[in-house]
């Protein structure tokens, strides 16, 4: 009791009034900062609609993460289910549709802790798979909330290798029904979130069998429990897969099918179908059947991957200016540990990459709606490109990101290790998208395999798609960077970038080629290939990355000092690529040792420089406390306060029965023998 008045006190002197080593920061900013805002948002309208739907969001306390670090994994499910139920009510009373302005910043305003994503996917399975009757029929229930749905495909045997997926779903011709079946442990679904516990139907992905003949894996509703009571429908069993690293809000869950009746009509069939008699129609490729996963892998990267990078940076750059730590010049004050070189080429990378790869993901979203507009029309020219570059940027920047919220958290020394800081959790949820939606070497084998075919389609003087047209440019000039100030131009860093990624393609499709053409195997000589596969796919991404964020930066604003801290972090962002992969630009003399020195030069110049604008950078992202959840990361930068006060609150500081039943007894008894 008396440290709750002790912290009151404290929280009425101290919280809320910005820190004077934070607010300095932000006295300097060359930049403006609402404007940047504003560009991230695409415009100073979406900033407000933004800022109405979190201020409504966060203003109820139904959607309140105040406790959240304290909870089990029930109390989070149950919290996550209870904000869904909510969500319904407030989208209705705020006026907010689906298909509304407001929507696409909901799930940002409550941090992803909600239930019901993967009803989201069922939802988009549907859209995406279903024909128009079934759309007409699914998707307003779905909306409505009359189900709740997943996305049943990955078994306990299978998850990558879809091809390998052993639920059936056999059509019998008499009853015009599919009859599934998960026949071996190895068959049953397994990881489907919002499965677990809450679905009420799901999407099966299962062989399709007719007649005895097997025509591959398609999407099949299904449901699993009663509308009325929630028991399991006949023929179904299922349940949660227990602890996770993280996703503690989300009833990841297992599923098993024993000869589970559904109707014909339950089969997704806009573009393959089973008509009565039998016959089996398709459009587009058997890999047509995998597009939800080709939307996601895109949909999620904004909310999922980018987001937590960018508060991972607001956290520890804030942190790093409030926390003074050892001295730079003897006699003076303690310095600011964002003043250590080394602090900000943990950090300032990072914020660099987030930068980047926001604007990756718009170019991805405007590649995806184009790819889809033709889809939708049946026309599927586009799809290996989408597939591509969606599976490679899903990769590389879940990596990318991932990676770089590790480095906040370390960035951060032992605070950034309490869950109170915020980092930890999002460390080990972002470390799924790694695995999840495609794990992540699987991927960028995908775009390797593409880019091999277009390398080779390329050499033949054949058309290719326009992202890897520069394949067919093979330079073999050299870097024609004659001091470090050259490197900021991004002709000469791009390049450099085309080049790796064509070198790497072309040494990697020559090795492959000679293999065969020594009598090696095709699926042996790919293996041998891999490691190197993945490196070419890489450096094809990244290669994109950059070019694209230099072209950004070209095309933006003057005005405000928008153009020049972007084009800082853009230089920032090429460079910091070059420095961690030297070897790679290094390799075939292409860039030279001293071009390698000029780089680092000008790369340590742009750590000084950015580390100036580093505060209203990351306030540029406009992360609300209540959205960062962080001891270390609020607005006004009272870190040690505010991390005492959470502490007072953690359920480990209520008396604990391990007194009365253990160390008490061992305490007497010592005493006892003193
Ligand atoms: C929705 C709204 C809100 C969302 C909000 C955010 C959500 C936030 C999430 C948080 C929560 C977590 C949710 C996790 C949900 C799961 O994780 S769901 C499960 C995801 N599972 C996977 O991703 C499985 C990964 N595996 C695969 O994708 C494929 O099977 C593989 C690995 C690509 C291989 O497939 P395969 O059939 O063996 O293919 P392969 O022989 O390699 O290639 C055959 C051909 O198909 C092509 N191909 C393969 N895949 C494709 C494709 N997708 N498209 C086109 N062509 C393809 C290949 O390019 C190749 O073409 P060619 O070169 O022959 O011309
Ligand atoms: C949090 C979370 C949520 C999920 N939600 C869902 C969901 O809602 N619905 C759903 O259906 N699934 C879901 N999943 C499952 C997820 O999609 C799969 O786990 C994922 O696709 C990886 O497949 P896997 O587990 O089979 O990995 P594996 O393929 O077994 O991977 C293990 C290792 O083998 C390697 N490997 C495998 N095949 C090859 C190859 N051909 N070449 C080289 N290396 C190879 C991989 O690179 C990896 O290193 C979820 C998973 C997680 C973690």
């Amino acid at each position: 009791m008396a440290l709750l008045e002790t912290s009151k006190h404290c929280q009425g002197s101290v919280l809320g009034s910005v820190n004077p080593d934070l607010g300095s920061e932000r006295q300097t900013a060359s930049f403006s900062v609402e404007r940047l805002t504003a560009l991230l948002d695409g415009g100073a309208e979406q900033t407000q609609i933004r800022r109405a739907v979190v201020e409504a969001i966060e203003s109820d306390p139904v959607f309140s993460r105040e406790n959240q670090y304290f909870q089990t994994q029930n109390e989070r499910y149950e919290a996550a289910v209870r904000k869904a139920v909510h969500l319904q009510k407030k989208m209705h009373e705020m006026g907010w549709t689906e298909n509304g302005p407001e929507y696409k910043y909901i799930y940002r305003a409550l941090s992803g802790d909600v239930a019901f994503l993967l009803h989201r996917v069922f939802m988009r399975s549907i859209s995406v798979l279903g024909s128009d009757r079934q759309i007409a029929k699914w998707i307003p229930l779905a909306t409505q909330h009359k189900l709740i749905g997943s996305y049943a495909q990955t078994e306990l045997g299978h998850g990558t290798y879809l091809q390998g997926l052993e639920t059936t779903a056999v059509f019998d011709t008499a009853a015009q029904e599919f009859i599934l079946n998960t026949p071996k442990i190895s068959a049953m679904k397994w990881w489907p979130g919002d499965m677990g516990r809450s679905a009420t139907h799901t999407v099966v992905f299962a062989q399709l069998y007719i007649h005895g003949k097997c025509y591959g894996i398609h999407p099949f509703i299904v449901q699993i429990r009663s509308l009325q009571d929630h028991s399991l429908c006949p023929g179904i069993t299922a349940g949660d897969i227990g602890p996770k690293m993280n996703f503690e809000h989300t009833d990841n869950g297992y599923l098993m099918l024993k000869n589970v009746r559904v109707p014909r009509e339950n089969m997704l069939s806009k573009f393959c179908e089973v008509r009565p008699d039998g016959t089996y129609v398709r459009q587009g490729s058997q890999q047509i059947n995998y597009f939800t996963m080709t939307t996601v892998r895109i949909s999620l990267i904004s909310d999922e991957v980018l987001i937590p990078l960018k508060k991972a940076c607001t956290i520890a750059i804030r942190y790093s200016v409030v926390r003074r730590q050892s001295k730079l010049k003897p006699g003076e004050q303690e310095v600011k540990i964002l003043d250590y070189q080394t602090q900000q080429e943990k950090l300032l990378p990072q914020l660099a990459a987030a930068y980047a790869f926001h604007f990756t993901n718009e170019y991805l979203q405007e590649l995806f709606d184009r790819g889809y507009r033709e889809i939708q029309r049946k026309n599927f020219d586009m799809l290996p490109e989408l597939h591509a570059l969606s599976s490679g940027f899903k990769a590389v920047i879940t990596q990318h990101c991932t990676a770089g919220v590790e480095i906040c958290l370390r960035a951060c020394g032992g605070h950034g290790y309490s869950l109170l800081s915020g980092l930890p959790s999002l460390y080990t949820k972002i470390l799924a998208s790694c695995i999840y939606e495609g794990e992540n070497t699987i991927l960028l084998l995908q775009t390797a395999r593409f880019l091999i075919k277009c390398f080779m389609a390329a050499s033949a003087g054949q058309p290719v798609p326009p992202s890897v047209t520069y394949l067919a440019a093979v330079k073999h000039g050299k870097c024609p960077a004659k001091n470090k100030l050259d490197f900021l131009s991004p002709d000469i860093y791009t390049e450099a970038y085309q080049h790796v990624a064509v070198r790497l393609t072309s040494s990697t499709a020559t090795k492959l080629q000679d293999l065969i053409q020594s009598g090696v195997k095709k699926h042996d000589a790919w293996n041998q290939c891999t490691v190197q596969l993945v490196q070419a796919a890489k450096a094809h991404c990244h290669y994109i990355a950059v070019k694209n964020f230099a072209e950004t930066v070209e095309k933006l604003e003057t005005k405000a000092g928008i153009q020049k801290i972007m084009k800082h972090l853009c230089d920032l962002f090429a460079l910091h690529g070059i420095f961690s992969n030297t070897g790679a630009f290094l390799h075939d003399g292409y860039t030279s040792a001293a071009q390698v020195d000029m780089v680092t030069a000008a790369y340590l110049d742009l750590l000084a420089v950015i580390r100036k604008d580093a505060v209203p950078l990351v306030d540029a992202f406009d992360f609300t406390d209540q959205s960062l959840n962080s001891a270390l990361g609020s607005y006004d930068g009272q870190v040690y306060q505010r991390l005492y006060e959470w502490a007072q609150k953690s359920p480990t500081n209520q008396m604990s029965p391990a007194y009365e039943r253990y160390l008490k007894p061992l305490l007497h008894n010592t005493l006892s023998k003193l």
